[in-house]
């Protein structure tokens, strides 16, 4: 689990490195430029040349000491500085004079021979010292290096990408696109989110000599980047001496007429992610089309007729009896009592919940239903449903889905798995984990239904929240990333992604 800090963070956390630590800025630049200069080397080819393109802050200053690296390996380095010379902070200073004995002098942006395939381009512009959008010669050095990375030339970033700001993860207009990432320290947290974590390309964190303690805990606000080691460890290995009563028994409310596929989606999900037993609790005519997809799955059926309602409270209290978690919502028939039923039904069961799809949209109408809920509730919307829940347009919500999942999860003291290109799983300490797993072949229906179940099992075999939430999300991304690997993501269905549930287990020896 790595931390992924604002650009404030990390500017207290420079400052602690030197006043605490005795590491003072000078050194930190040095070795800043210097992991630059040998990032910058793997991507150029053997005649390859190099343009460090340098603004006025730190950022600048750890892109001259690259060029200087650079020159020392006997590269061909062309240097520009934009901005104006006078107003480069004390370090820059000093790098832009160490470059002398080179004798490479810096050269105005129109003056350089358009770098190509086999060049590369260090873009060291702006750090996480950017406030606003670039303008004027900053803007003109940005749209340059997007046009150099268009003919073919790499891009290494110094830090973070120029352009790309560094708590939101959204793009001023023009930011750099880079091949590679070199952070400095600390993960940023524009660099984990989307758009963000794109235009970074791959991520390289690397120790430039602040210690991790120069980075003060800040509960209640941490926002982490789930690590794959941190999923597998999550999952202990299966003991001899265990049978299925060992992994939970699954009760997934879910389907109806038309919708018996969401409910054998989920039913699938819970299995391939090792669920001990798995119940669906669903509508009688539907019962057999659920079990002809598994026949694993026992049915339960309710025997009343149309959208969910008091009616349906005893049986499913019933069949909630003995059950490790429930799963509720996929393909659901909602109605004007499913609201009251599910606030009946949470309030009076213990296990933990999964609620998903048209559960959320009955619980949207009565957020009192989460208060009032027993057990540990885990949410997982997609973008609409989340608006549905707080009442945020998509649009706005897609763009603060840090503090919208936060708040809400904070707010009625639930987990929420913010679905969408880096799942969210906000918890109720405050506490936002960031998913790096998934495709866009996932972009399909029916995914949801496989996570929905996946999370069951995960919460059945006794893991807790927020562990189980991004643990079965990391998995359910990651297998979808394993089957795309073999067949493209053109076709990948929801389906394929609970099978494949199997490659995520061997890969982890599970
Ligand atoms: N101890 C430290 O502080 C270290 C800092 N390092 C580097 O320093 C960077 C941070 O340095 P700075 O805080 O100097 O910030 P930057 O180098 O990111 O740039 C800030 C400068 O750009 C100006 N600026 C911001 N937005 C602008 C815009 N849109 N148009 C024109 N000018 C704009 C600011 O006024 C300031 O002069 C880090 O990203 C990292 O690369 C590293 O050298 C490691 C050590
Ligand atoms: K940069």
């Amino acid at each position: 689990m790595r931390r992924a800090l604002t650009a404030a963070r990390m500017r207290a956390a420079d400052q602690a490195a030197e006043s605490r630590f005795g590491m003072p800025s000078p050194l930190l630049m040095e070795n800043a430029g210097r992991f630059l200069a040998d990032a910058a080397r793997e991507l150029g080819a053997p005649e390859g040349r190099y343009v460090v393109v340098c603004g006025p802050g730190n950022n600048g200053g750890d892109g001259l000491v690259a060029a200087r690296f650079l020159h020392a390996a006997g590269l061909p380095v062309t240097l520009v500085l934009v901005g104006d010379r006078a107003k480069l902070t004390p370090e820059s200073k000093r790098n832009l004079h160490a470059l002398g004995p080179s004798g490479i002098q810096p050269q105005p942006l129109g003056a350089v021979a358009e770098p190509r395939g086999g060049d590369v381009v260090v873009d060291a512009l702006f750090g996480t010292g950017l406030t606003r959008a670039p303008a004027g010669e900053f803007a003109e050095a940005i749209q340059h290096m997007l046009r150099w990375r268009a003919a073919g030339a790499k891009v290494v970033a110094a830090d973070i990408p120029s352009g790309l700001h560094t708590d939101t993860g959204e793009p001023f207009s023009p930011c750099v696109e880079a091949d590679v990432t070199v952070t400095f320290g600390f993960l940023k947290q524009g660099q984990v989110l989307e758009p963000g974590a794109t235009l970074c390309g791959e991520l390289r964190c690397v120790d430039i000599g602040i210690p991790p303690e120069a980075a003060e805990p800040h509960p209640g606000v941490e926002l982490f980047l789930v690590e794959e080691s941190d999923a597998r460890g999550a999952i202990a290995p299966r003991r001899s001496d265990t049978h299925k009563g060992t992994y939970g028994h699954v009760l997934v409310v879910a389907g109806s007429h038309g919708k018996s596929g969401a409910a054998a989606m989920s039913a699938l999900g819970a299995l391939r992610a090792g669920a001990g037993l798995v119940t669906v609790a669903t509508r009688s005519e539907v019962v057999e089309s659920v079990l002809g997809h598994a026949p694993e799955v026992m049915g339960w059926p309710l025997e009343n007729r149309g959208p969910l309602g008091m009616a349906d409270l005893e049986p499913l209290l019933e069949a909630a009896e003995k059950k490790d978690v429930l799963v509720v919502g996929p393909g659901i028939p909602r109605g004007p009592e499913t609201t009251k039923l599910l606030g009946e039904l949470l309030s009076r069961v213990d296990a933990p919940a999964v609620l998903d799809a048209d559960a959320l949209n009955a619980v949207a109408t009565d957020l009192d239903v989460l208060r009032r809920a027993k057990g540990p509730l885990v949410l997982t919307p997609h973008p609409g449903e989340m608006s549905r829940l707080t009442g945020v347009p998509t649009k706005d919500l897609q763009k603060a889905r840090v503090e919208v999942a936060r708040d809400f999860a904070r707010t009625h003291g639930v987990t929420l798995v913010l679905k969408g290109a880096r799942t969210l799983i906000a918890h109720a300490d405050g506490s936002v984990y960031v998913n790096p797993t998934g495709n866009p072949g996932m972009a399909t229906g029916g995914m949801g239904d496989v996570l929905s179940g996946v999370l069951g099992a995960l919460l059945g075999q006794g893991l807790k929240l927020p562990e189980a939430a991004w643990t079965a999300v990391y998995a359910h991304g990651l297998s979808a990333d394993l089957m795309v690997a073999r067949r493209g993501r053109l076709g990948l269905i929801a389906t394929d992604v609970a099978k494949g549930m199997c490659n995520v287990w061997t890969r982890w020896n599970r």
